[in-house]
């Protein structure tokens, strides 16, 4: 096999992914190649610089098959145009030509005994090494843990159940809703990793806010090796320039903003028009849908998901749109479970009668159910008759363990539970408290809305606009923030508002007249600069003290390194409240929350910020009943805004929020909650895959091994540390490697140092380089012969011995995910010159 240039119609074969068979280059333009792989049924593109690729070609008195399957024997062998044409004689020795395109496309290039006849002869170390490489293969795609170890994360319980759960299904779709920061970008990634490795997605478009696009990229990149192609219309107007014509399809991991689809009816037709092994949508929430307006952005997503197989839907506040828009995702996940508003309506409230029964069958299990005909009776209902009447003829052990499924089976057909997972911080340890502080100031005279009937409640809320022009200088709370930063120089702060301008015009004047070292964030601006500001922030000597940001700029953004939040103004929404407190309340937090709120004294946010503090508790915990409870109370608590000085109504209503809060909480703790949490979590499960995760990672032998890897494929390595290396290419390379960069790379097998460390990489089983190498190894034809000496006094001096190691490979379509039914395993045998099968008295490793 030699290196040419590229022609379509050449045949050429993958050094990484030889199981895909023959491919043909279909288009070969603007330094890319795309090749077809028809025994497959999928396609590649590469750069044609560093393409993993070998072109095929067939020698005089080779044999060969064409694509009728008709073996043919060459004679010999002419080039036309780049391509080859083949001349030879079939087994009846008919003359055949045979032009390259039409070989048998499903070919395998391990020949092990023409290279051994040929005295092509290779180390026995390298054979060994080849045959540890199949064991370590054939372990690792058996483990549950498979594509969930190689991300740079914390091992968390909640996420690596979600993770493992949603990568057993044949397809993922899921609306991941843990509370704010728990970590659905990371359940979301795991689960992209997992299905990326294992080959069955090849194909991913992530949706999102523009302000995440950046954030999502790193996080992709950092903690999973993936990486993804960022479309904007700037990008896509690039691509299509180049000769390609549509960008959706330029790439196989694609982030774009939903925006590019909401603007733009092209673009639109450009996405839906490729099909997407996942499409995830961050930041869900946004895709409002009710029985009378169905929102663009809804519209866009539905048309994407209609060509996507597997669907992520993320969101912090399912329900933060009220339940039709919740009960509208939820559709789009699974339209058959969901067909109807009024259906699901009636099941939501039928939640509490389940989770009764549920807990029953939990608490007092099979006994319980053989003698209560009336559960009897409701369980028929539920599961059909014919469930029942099969367990009722079951032995009592086959009972109870048939009892767990029907449990499982009532979650999951009447709850929520196939299709939605809710982590909530109760269940999870490690999260530090929230502390509330709170500054009355006095109002200034402008501000009074004193004499007036029906004052609008927008301006009472954020009082600048009340002030007018100059408000800036007569605003207590700006004075307040200035004096505040002033007397916690060390400290860091987040400092949010609702409105861009008042964001802006703050930053200004804390940075210009008050010398604070200040930056402002908003979705104003470009994302460049929103990425420069967040840096700026983040960074911890010369950093800034504090950053300004608006409501919805810093929306899912990750700012814990910070423990001050500073609340401008009150948001009217307890879920947009919990999502400002949620930036630093997140994984990674280390320190209590410090939650400043500085308020005019007898005002609109005084009520507001009573009836959230006394009302919901939803400064120092989070509230999962917020949204109902504002939807409840909304033109109560409007009115108590609109007239603080009214006392009475204003104790009144917060005595009826904490009684309609503690009734609603204790009745979602026994209906839909409870359910959610069983559904959500299972801490046998999550162990079994850490502890899977922990014994592939711990110990000696990824180390070992990988050292041996590198050191054979000619990768200069030195120790770096305990458990650390540097490798870079060698002069020696065999292969020009895609995923060792030429400066090389810093690489520690520990999880904890890979975590504290962004510099290293963290180099696990699924590492990208080890994978490139232990694919080039066993799909080349390295090390797959060797002669060795044996001295062992049983058998006689110069009997000769055949060790032999066959492996299964099947070029079929990667969607048919045969490596998860059919590992590769292999068979070895050794046979004696009698054609003694020896292979039981003679281990491998003597
Ligand atoms: N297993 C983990 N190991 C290390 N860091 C983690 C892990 N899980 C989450 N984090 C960190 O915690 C923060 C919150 O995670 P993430 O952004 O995924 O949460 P989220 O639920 O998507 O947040 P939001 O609700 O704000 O969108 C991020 O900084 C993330 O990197």
């Amino acid at each position: 096999m030699a290196h040419t240039e590229f022609v379509p119609g050449q045949r050429w074969i993958s050094n990484t992914e030889a199981e895909l068979g023959l491919g043909i280059v279909v288009e070969c333009a603007n330094r890319r190649v795309e090749i077809s792989f028809p025994a497959a049924g999928d396609s590649r593109t590469y750069a044609t610089d560093n393409a993993p690729l070998s072109r095929v070609c067939y020698e005089p008195d080779e044999q060969i098959r064409n694509d009728d399957g008709v073996l043919i024997t060459i004679r010999e062998r002419i080039e036309h145009n780049g391509c080859f044409i083949y001349l030879g004689v079939d087994e009846s020795s008919t003359e055949m030509i045979v032009p390259e395109i039409h070989l048998d496309s499903a070919v395998h290039f391990s020949k092990p005994q023409e290279r051994l006849f040929a005295g092509q002869i290779d180390r026995h170390s390298l054979f060994k090494l080849r045959v540890d490489t199949l064991e370590h293969q054939y372990r690792l795609q058996k483990s549950s843990a498979y594509g969930l170890m190689g991300a740079r994360v914390q091992l968390l319980p909640h996420q690596m159940y979600i993770a493992s759960e949603l990568s057993s299904r044949a397809v993922p779709r899921a609306l991941l809703a843990d509370e704010v920061g728990l970590g659905k970008t990371i359940e979301a990634g795991l689960i992209l990793h997992q299905h990326w490795i294992s080959g069955r997605a090849k194909r991913v478009l992530v949706l999102l806010p523009d302000s995440l696009l950046h954030q999502w990229l790193v996080e992709m990149l950092r903690r999973f090796n993936l990486v993804f192609t960022l479309l904007d219309e700037e990008r896509c107007l690039a691509i299509s320039e180049s000769g390609h014509e549509n960008p959706f399809d330029s790439a196989q991991l694609i982030l774009a903003p939903v925006s590019l689809l909401s603007r733009s009816e092209l673009r639109l037709e450009q996405a839906s028009s490729v099909h997407w092994d996942i499409l995830v949508v961050d930041e869900a929430h946004h895709l409002g849908w009710s029985r009378e307006v169905v929102s663009h952005a809804y519209q866009c997503v539905e048309q994407v998901a209609s060509v996507a197989d597997g669907l992520l839907l993320l969101t912090a506040t399912p329900e933060q749109l009220g339940p039709e828009g919740h009960f509208a995702r939820l559709r789009l996940l699974d339209p058959a479970r969901y067909p109807d508003l009024e259906l699901f309506l009636d099941e939501e409230s039928d939640y509490r009668h389940l989770n009764v029964l549920i807990e029953a069958l939990m608490s007092e299990g099979a006994p319980l159910l053989k003698r209560d005909a009336h559960l009897q009776a409701v369980l028929a209902e539920r599961l059909g008759a014919d469930t029942l009447e099969h367990w009722k003829g079951l032995s009592e052990i086959e009972q109870s363990a048939n009892l767990h499924k029907m449990i499982a089976d009532l979650v999951d057909r009447q709850g929520t539970g196939r299709v939605l997972f809710r982590n909530t911080r109760k269940n999870i340890d490690g999260f530090p408290e929230r502390v509330l502080h709170t500054y009355p100031l006095i109002a200034p005279t402008l501000f009074s809305s004193e004499g007036e009937e029906e004052p609008a409640l927008e301006p009472l809320l954020h009082p600048e606009k009340r002030l007018g022009e100059t408000w800036i200088s007569s605003d207590p709370r700006v004075a307040w923030l200035l004096e505040w930063l002033k007397t916690n120089k060390k400290e860091k702060a987040l400092v949010i508002c609702a409105h861009a301008e008042t964001a802006i015009m703050l930053e200004d004047f804390l940075n210009l007249r008050g010398g604070v070292r200040s930056t402002v964030f908003h979705e104003g601006m470009s994302l460049v600069n929103r990425d420069r500001s967040a840096a700026y922030f983040a960074e911890q000597e010369l950093g800034a003290q504090v950053l300004i940001s608006s409501e919805i700029g810093s929306e899912g953004r990750n700012f814990q390194f910070c423990h001050h939040l500073v609340l401008f103004d009150l948001p009217l929404s307890p879920d947009l409240l919990e999502q400002r407190i949620g930036r630093l309340d997140r994984i990674g937090q280390h320190h209590s929350v410090q939650i400043h709120l500085p308020y005019y004294q007898h005002s609109a946010t005084e009520v507001l910020m009573r009836w959230y503090h006394e009302g919901l508790e939803a400064f120092t915990r989070v509230c999962s009943t917020g949204d109902a409870l504002y939807h409840r109370f909304a033109q109560p608590l409007r009115d108590a805004m609109r007239h603080p000085g009214e006392r009475h109504a204003l104790q009144k209503l917060l005595e009826e929020t904490q009684q309609e809060r503690q009734e609603l909480e204790s009745e979602l703790s026994f209906g839909r909650d409870r359910l959610l949490e069983m559904s959500s979590f299972n801490a046998a499960k999550a162990d079994s895959v850490i502890s899977q995760i922990h014994e592939l990672e711990n110990g000696k032998a990824l180390q070992d091994y990988a050292e041996k890897l590198f050191d054979r494929f000619g990768i200069a390595i030195q120790p770096h540390g305990e458990r650390g290396l540097v490798v870079h290419p060698g002069e020696q390379m065999l292969y020009q490697l895609s995923e060792l960069p030429e400066d090389g790379m810093t690489l520690t097998f520990s999880r904890k140092e890979a975590l504290s460390r962004e510099d290293v990489e963290f180099l696990s089983w699924e590492h990208p380089l080890l994978l490139e190498l232990m694919e080039l190894l066993t799909r080349n034809d390295l090390g797959n012969n060797a002669l060795g000496v044996l001295k062992l006094p049983a058998l006689p001096a110069g009997t000769l011995l055949v060790e032999a190691v066959f492996t299964l490979n099947l070029a079929v379509p990667r969607s048919l995910q045969l490596a998860r039914y059919l590992p590769s395993g292999y068979l070895r045998v050794l046979t004696g010159p009698e054609g003694q099968d020896l292979s039981a008295v003679l281990a491998h490793k003597p």
